[in-house]
């Protein structure tokens, strides 16, 4: 079995090394490094997968995947570049930042694969885009289908797309998040209890999720489905159109690609 390693085990790596584990990777395959001591204990507690140095990481693991923030990965690399064994694939979840840096930063020839996952990883339901850098492979990028796979759906994109897919699926769960907050808040101008209101939505929005994903229909439709003539939906629709809510996502998805670039450039040579 390949042994993984996550360099910084925060919101996104603990999310993989849980759907890791739920979808039947061994505890003794899966290493990870954190800061505090807390945090490792905590970890080591909740999963049983071990806390090792990033020496440690290097030595023992044929995959090194860095989830440490796009903002902390300077001396993350630096205190890689001399530890990496050749041949030791890294992979990085880390928003903006290209696959040239690690190039860069790490042994001449190291494969890097630049994925954007998502949080529902953490119930086996991720999506995440893989991108292969200069000297990844085609088995490099068949083994990070393999281990994304086991937690969620992935789709190979070209490198040049994955600022556009960090603003879409990457940030998109706080999007839906941030929906499913607003319309329970509604729900509480209408005077349901919050208990009511939240599994009102939470249910809607889980139905709504598996008619997209199982039906095979367009959201215009499904959504032309819902909305009867002089009903109630094309009253809340009216609204929505007058408020502008579709220019807002489409300048909020266009600001967070923006942001994902911004990343990126910050480590230009
Ligand atoms: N959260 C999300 O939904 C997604 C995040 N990502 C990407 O994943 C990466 C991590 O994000 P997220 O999990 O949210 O962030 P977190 O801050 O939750 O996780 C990063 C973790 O790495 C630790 N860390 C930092 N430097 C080191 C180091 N040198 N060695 C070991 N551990 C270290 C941090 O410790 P400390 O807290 O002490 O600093 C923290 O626990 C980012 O690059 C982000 O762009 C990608 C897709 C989705
Ligand atoms: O907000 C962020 O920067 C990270 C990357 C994608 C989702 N969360």
């Amino acid at each position: 079995m390949t042994t993984i390693a996550v360099l910084g085990a925060g919101k996104i790596g603990e999310a993989l090394l849980s759907g890791l584990l739920d979808a039947g990777w061994g505890a003794g395959d899966l290493l990870f490094t954190e800061r505090y001591e807390q945090r490792c204990r905590e970890l080591t507690e909740r999963y049983g997968v071990r806390a090792v140095t990033v020496a440690e990481a290097a030595g023992e693991a044929e995959v090194l995947v860095v989830a440490v923030k796009p903002q902390d990965i300077d001396p993350l690399l630096t205190e890689l570049n001399p530890l990496l064994k050749p041949g030791t694939l890294v992979v990085s979840l880390c928003a903006g930042l290209p696959t040239a840096l690690y190039e860069r930063e790490l042994p001449e020839g190291t494969p890097v694969v630049r994925v954007m996952p998502n949080t529902p990883m953490l119930v086996g339901q991720a999506m995440s885009a893989i991108s292969a850098g200069a000297h990844a492979t085609q088995e490099h990028m068949d083994l990070v289908e393999k281990l994304l796979g086991s937690v969620g759906k992935v789709l190979r994109v070209p490198e040049a797309q994955q600022d556009a897919v960090t603003a879409l699926s990457g940030s998109g769960p706080a999007y839906f998040f941030f929906l499913v907050e607003a319309m329970i808040d509604a729900g509480i101008l209408l005077g349901l209890p919050r208990a009511t209101a939240a599994q009102l939505i939470i249910q809607s929005a889980v139905g709504a999720a598996t008619m997209l994903a199982d039906s095979g229909e367009h959201p215009v439709t499904l959504r032309e489905a819902v909305t009867s003539p002089a009903g109630t939906t094309i009253m809340a629709i009216r609204e929505l159109e007058k408020h502008g809510v579709r220019a807002a996502l489409l300048a909020a998805i266009e600001a967070a690609r923006d942001r994902s670039a911004e990343l990126g450039r910050a480590h230009d040579a």
